[in-house]
């Protein structure tokens, strides 16, 4: 069909340079249920990298996203930011990266460069973002993550992968660490003396432990799952642990942290985690449930407490947390799934029923018939 406007026919145009062909597994409508897909991908241009996939992590993110939680899908979606590999070509320009490289990409893979935010270097707030899969490119095209056999990503969205850690449990870091690591630091949740809750033991959740450790703070789990206390304490290092609906537990702790990484895919109540902050305390949101949140005003002025989002980190973020990672031994816990089993490891991360990021063997398992 003949495109209508120049928009469309420049848009066209684009995605004719589309010639290279992956295979990848979308997701078809809201029912979630993932099958082979052939795309395409760009050809490798002056600024890019080309990546073959080697693992990627399973996001709850990509849950909302191929459920149409958040409204927003545009069917077939491939999902799929946590993107490690190694690079197989790079465009002339690219000075950083050569073939034979562990790189990750993470949850974006295109900024205006020229915003205040991208001035800022916080190219996660661009008012132009492209975000990794579900998202309109600048060409027209829409994005495919990394539930896919390979990428093509300009090089300002690679990072490196540090030596010493390993692709499958780094993997995660690109969307799970950077999210939780990037407020800690902003907000100083960062040091020694510091009391941090994490509020959601799962792939973010699991990660915010391991750099509050690692920063030196005490931290406590606040969770709905009592069976996850004795490896949050033995395993990942947290503590304490109470569970958020046990009244005892929770008065236990109750006007003792500084700060607290909310990641509950769910929970809309946040009346009782304000509690547990000190006064002045803050309360960094990075969690996404569909449905708005309910705060009780008094929660939040009684004790002058603060209320934050945050979203992803930016790429220099990114870097500094997965070098940060590679030195203090942080890694994700990860069941390593192959790509016939994303559809029960959707169906078990929506139960909550994971320790505690799936993350998909792409290399050695998507392949066409
Ligand atoms: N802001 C950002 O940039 C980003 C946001 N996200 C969002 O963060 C959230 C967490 O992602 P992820 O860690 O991958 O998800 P997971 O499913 O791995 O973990 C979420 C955890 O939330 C807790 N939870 C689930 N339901 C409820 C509920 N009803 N009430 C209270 N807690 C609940 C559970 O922990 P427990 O069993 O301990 O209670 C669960 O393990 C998602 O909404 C995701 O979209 C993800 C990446 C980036
Ligand atoms: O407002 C934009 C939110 C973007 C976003 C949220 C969660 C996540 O995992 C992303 O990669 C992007
Ligand atoms: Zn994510
Ligand atoms: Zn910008």
């Amino acid at each position: 069909m003949a495109p209508t406007t120049t928009a469309a026919a420049a848009a066209v145009a684009e995605q004719q340079q589309h010639t290279r062909k992956a295979l990848g597994l979308a997701a078809h409508d809201a029912s979630g249920h993932l099958t082979p897909i052939r795309i395409s991908r760009r050809n490798t241009g002056d600024d890019d990298v080309a990546m073959k996939v080697l693992y990627c992590g399973i996001c709850h993110s990509d849950l909302h996203t191929i459920k149409n939680e958040w409204r927003n899908a545009v069917y077939p979606v491939v999902a799929g930011h946590e993107i490690a590999g190694v690079v197989t070509e790079v465009g002339k320009n690219v000075e950083r990266f050569k073939a034979g490289d562990n790189v990750g990409v993470g949850c974006m893979v295109n900024t205006c460069g020229a915003c205040e935010s991208c001035r800022d270097g916080c190219e996660n707030y661009c008012s132009r973002i492209v975000f990794t899969y579900n998202s309109v490119d600048w060409d027209g095209t829409v994005t495919c993550g990394g539930y896919s056999d390979m990428v093509v990503v300009s090089e300002r969205f690679v990072v490196r992968f540090p030596a010493g850690l390993p692709l499958d449990r780094g993997a995660p870091l690109l969307c799970a660490g950077v999210t939780v690591y990037a407020p800690m630091r902003q907000h100083g949740l960062c040091g020694p003396g510091k009391h941090v809750g994490v509020v959601g033991l799962g792939g973010l959740g699991h990660v915010a432990v391991k750099f509050a450790k690692a920063f030196g703070m005490k931290v406590t789990v606040i969770s709905t799952s009592p069976g996850k206390s004795q490896e949050a304490v033995e395993r990942l290092g947290a503590d304490a642990f109470v569970v958020s609906t046990n009244a005892s537990e929770m008065k236990s702790v109750m006007g003792t942290m500084h700060g607290i990484i909310n990641t509950a895919s769910a929970s809309t109540s946040m009346h009782p985690y304000f509690a547990l902050l000190k006064p002045k305390g803050k309360m960094i949101l990075v969690g996404l449930p569909e449905k708005p949140l309910q705060i009780p005003p008094f929660a939040l002025v009684g004790g002058g407490k603060t209320l934050a989002g945050s979203c992803m980190g930016s790429i220099s973020d990114t870097q500094e947390m997965i070098d940060f990672a590679a030195e203090h031994g942080v890694a994700a816990d990860i069941e390593l799934i192959g790509a016939n089993e994303v559809n029960t490891a959707m169906e078990r991360l929506a139960k909550g029923d994971v320790r505690y990021r799936f993350v998909v063997d792409i290399g050695n398992t998507l392949k066409s018939d």
